[in-house]
């Protein structure tokens, strides 16, 4: 289980995060919504590491918050971002495995002069590299230049190499972005698959109400950098204050 507690950020005097504690069940999608500017991304920056924060947070207990972004990594935090990070010049293979460094443990010695157990790990890496990409529906497509696929494509590949990471903890952020219904369906039900396969947690930002509704099995309602509200989806929809910061009309077309 991920636990926040005090989450504080501020940029040039503006609090973009102030006083965020809440604890994400372990397992299933946590849904992180909010208005623009609500501070949605910078908690994800905050929880991954990328920028240093005001409070605690643990992960299954232990505390993580004096890690920088790259020990988070190993300690089980993968994430993808709102325009998917890909290293455009590589081919789609080589942006998959590149996951697989969070766990992977072989120094320079174990690589270049070959020893057993490097060899062994790197055939483990290239197994779960070439199994997310399969299970992302992208083996077809292994050795073209990442830099060369389609907005939908590319956002699978980064899911693939946020899964290659093992990770305890997933973070996506506004996956759905430039999806059809149907593929972000459809990418949601890969990410629920492997939770239920691994025990992971999913946290997800995503603006679409409806995809939220029925995917989250918990929610954070942020406003200007506050916790607004906290719950199941049935609580959240029918929260006066969540209702009049944010989902309006929307409530709903979700209901
Ligand atoms: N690196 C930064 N420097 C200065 N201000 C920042 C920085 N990152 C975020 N902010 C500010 O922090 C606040 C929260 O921004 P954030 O992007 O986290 O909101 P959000 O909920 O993700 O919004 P959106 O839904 O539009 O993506 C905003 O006022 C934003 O301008």
């Amino acid at each position: 289980m991920l636990s926040l507690r005090g989450f504080g950020i501020s940029f040039r005097g503006v609090r973009a995060l102030d006083g965020i504690s809440f604890d994400v069940p372990q397992g299933g999608v946590t849904a992180v919504i909010g208005p623009n500017g609500a501070g949605k991304t910078t908690l994800f920056n905050c929880i991954s590491g990328i920028y240093r924060h005001e409070g605690e947070i643990d992960l299954d207990g232990s505390s993580i918050g004096h890690l920088p972004a790259h020990q988070r990594a190993s300690a089980g935090i993968a994430r993808t971002f709102q325009t998917p990070t890909l290293l455009d010049d590589e081919d789609v293979f080589a942006n998959v495995l590149v996951g697989t460094q969070s766990w992977t443990t072989t120094g320079l010695t174990g690589v270049l002069f070959g020893t057993p157990g490097a060899r062994r790990e790197e055939r483990e890496a290239r197994d779960v590299a070439w199994h997310h990409l399969a299970a992302v529906g992208l083996a077809s497509l292994a050795d073209r230049p990442a830099g060369a696929l389609a907005h939908a494509d590319r956002r699978r590949v980064e899911i693939a190499r946020a899964l290659a990471a093992r990770p305890r903890i997933l973070m996506l952020d506004e996956p759905a972005a430039g999806l059809s219904a149907a593929e972000s369906d459809e990418l949601i039900a890969l990410v629920r698959e492997q939770g239920d396969a691994t025990g992971m947690t999913s946290l997800l930002v995503e603006h679409d109400v409806a995809l939220v509704m029925r995917t989250a099995s918990w929610i954070a309602v942020l406003d200007a950098g506050k916790l607004l509200a906290v719950g199941e989806p049935q609580e959240i929809r029918e929260n006066p204050a969540v209702i009049a910061a944010y989902l309006g009309a929307d409530a709903e077309v979700a209901a």
